[in-house]
This record gives structure tokens, C-alpha cells and sequence, in this order.
């Protein structure tokens, strides 16, 4: 619970030009259509203030030199790796980063960083990564980009697991915010046998994940699909045993339900100030 747990807050400077969202707020009354565009980009611009703040923290604090580093996926962590790159290069630190999906490897190149993988460094120092949901017990869901089986066995391998996210995703259960389903990654073959035994034993419904700009399904790094499933959020969940329900299907590869695996969780907020979760 967030009552246990070491909490501290800080605030990083941030550029002056930076707007909050009391004054996105106050831009009304009957707002023309580019009013209300240019809010919505002043929102999203506070949203990545806040998970740059909390990846320049993360990074700062726990990067030492010799470290092998697991990098997350997600829009949060381009932000780590910036300041990754950053600190690499001016403290001349040797450090080896391991993906957990094809964008995760991109970041690591195009930033000129050494890039490894688990079967040379499958004991990590330390994975670093986003996640789209923390409850009070820092148990994460997620997956929202699909990478959510890459991330789990990298987390797995690393002594420290280090979450960051900008604010809003704070809960104090899972699925209390979360509201597009937990994702479940499955084999191709088994997507509709997984969906019918999920709604029927457990509850809610589990979609299969549809592309944007492509006909069909979502398909994961691994070649799978991914399953949405939408539960009852509630508060008493066992989520431990709820996960180990799901693993238990034949065909379901891995969920984004990350149970007792976070160390500790850095929230940033769009005037940079930083909630940190340490558990103890
Ligand atoms: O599959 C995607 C990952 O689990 C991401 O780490 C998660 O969706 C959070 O992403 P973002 O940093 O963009 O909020």
C-alpha cells in the first residue's frame, strides 16, 4: 500500500515555456474548433513534461557505470534513453542495454548506445520501463503497445525494476483508470480458444486486438496476437491469482499484469514536480 512505501517528492526545472494545465483549463468559454486543438496539444506537451521528468530522475539516480540495463518500450522511455545517451557521454560510462521490443532496439542504435541481448547478459543490474497502469501495491498492467512479454522476461532478469510514468497513470487499483483491458499475448492458433475459456470462467470480454493502419489483427514481435481482455475493476482483487488463471490456458504466452515485480515507481507531473515510490 502507498502507506507503506517511502515516498519522497522533488521537482526538476523545467523550460519556462512550460503551460500547466489550470491554464489549458481556464481557455473556455465555447472554444472554437483551434482552441480546442491547440488545449489538447498544451495536454499532451504536460503529459510528456511530466514522463521526462520522471525518466531524467529515474536515470539520474539509479545508472552507474558497468551497469547492464534492460530498456523498456513506450513513449516514456525515449525520454530515459535520451538521458541515458546524455549521461553516457559526458561521464564516459560503459554500460550495455538490452531491448524488450524492435522500437526498445531502435531507441538503443539510434542513440549510440551498446546494444546486447539476454543470451549475453541475462543477469541485468537494472530494467528500466513505462507501464499504463500502478496501483497502491505497485502491480502494473501493461502492454498498451503490445511489448508486454519482451518487457516481462527483461523485468524478470534484472535485480531492480524501476517504473516510470507521468502521473495520471497512479491508481489506486488496476483498472481503475486502465479502462482498454489488460493485455494477454496468444498464439495464433489458440486466439478464439483463450477468448471463449477467459469469458467464460473468468468475466468481461477479451478482443482481439485490431490494427490501425493495417487489415487484421495486431502482431506482436513474437508473431502473436494480443487479447484486450476488459474486466470488472475492483478493488479485493488477487491479481497473483488471477494471473496465474490466465497463464494456465493453453496458447495464452504471457500477460501484461506485472504482480510484486516493481522496486520502485518515479510519477512525474507536468510542472515537474516527482512522486517517488520506493518499497522498502
Ligand atoms: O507495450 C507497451 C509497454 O508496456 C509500455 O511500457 C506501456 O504501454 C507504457 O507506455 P507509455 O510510456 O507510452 O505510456
Amino acid at each position: 500500500m502507498y502507506g507503506r512505501l517511502v515516498l519522497t517528492i522533488c521537482r526538476l526545472p523545467l523550460p519556462s515555456s512550460s503551460s500547466s494545465w489550470s491554464s489549458s483549463l481556464r481557455a473556455t468559454p465555447a472554444p472554437s474548433t483551434a482552441t480546442r486543438a491547440f488545449s489538447l496539444s498544451e495536454a499532451m506537451a504536460s503529459v510528456a513534461k511530466g514522463k521526462r521528468a520522471a525518466a531524467f530522475k529515474a536515470i539520474d539516480d539509479h545508472i552507474k557505470d558497468g551497469d547492464r540495463i534492460g530498456i523498456g518500450s513506450g513513449s516514456t522511455i525515449v525520454f530515459a534513453v535520451e538521458r541515458l545517451a546524455e549521461r553516457v557521454k559526458n561521464e564516459k560510462l560503459s554500460v550495455r542495454c538490452v531491448p524488450t521490443s524492435f522500437q526498445a532496439k531502435e531507441l538503443i542504435i539510434s542513440n549510440g548506445l551498446v546494444l546486447s541481448n539476454l543470451e549475453t547478459d541475462h543477469v541485468l543490474d537494472i530494467a528500466i520501463d513505462g507501464a499504463d497502469e500502478v496501483d497502491k501495491d505497485l502491480n502494473l498492467i501493461k502492454g498498451g503497445g503490445g511489448c508486454q512479454t519482451q518487457e516481462k522476461i527483461v523485468a524478470f532478469a534484472a535485480k531492480k525494476f524501476i517504473v516510470i510514468a507521468d502521473d495520471s497513470k497512479k491508481s489506486e487499483y488496476l483498472g481503475e483508470k486502465w479502462k482498454t483491458g489488460l493485455p494477454i499475448e496468444v498464439l495464433q492458433i489458440a486466439h478464439k480458444v483463450v477468448k471463449a475459456k477467459i469469458e467464460s470462467s473468468l468475466e468481461g470480454t477479451a478482443d482481439l486486438r485490431i490494427a490501425q493502419k493495417k487489415a487484421g489483427p495486431v502482431v506482436t514481435d513474437n508473431g502473436n496476437l494480443i487479447l484486450d481482455w476488459k474486466f470488472d475493476a475492483a478493488r479485493d482483487k488477487d491479481w497473483s491469482q488471477v494471473n496465474g488463471l490466465l497463464k494456465a490456458i493453453p496458447g495464452v504466452v504471457e500477460t501484461g499484469l506485472f504482480v510484486g515485480m516493481t522496486s520502485c515507481v518515479y510519477f512525474g507531473s507536468p510542472n515537474g514536480e516527482i512522486l517517488t515510490i520506493n518499497l522498502p
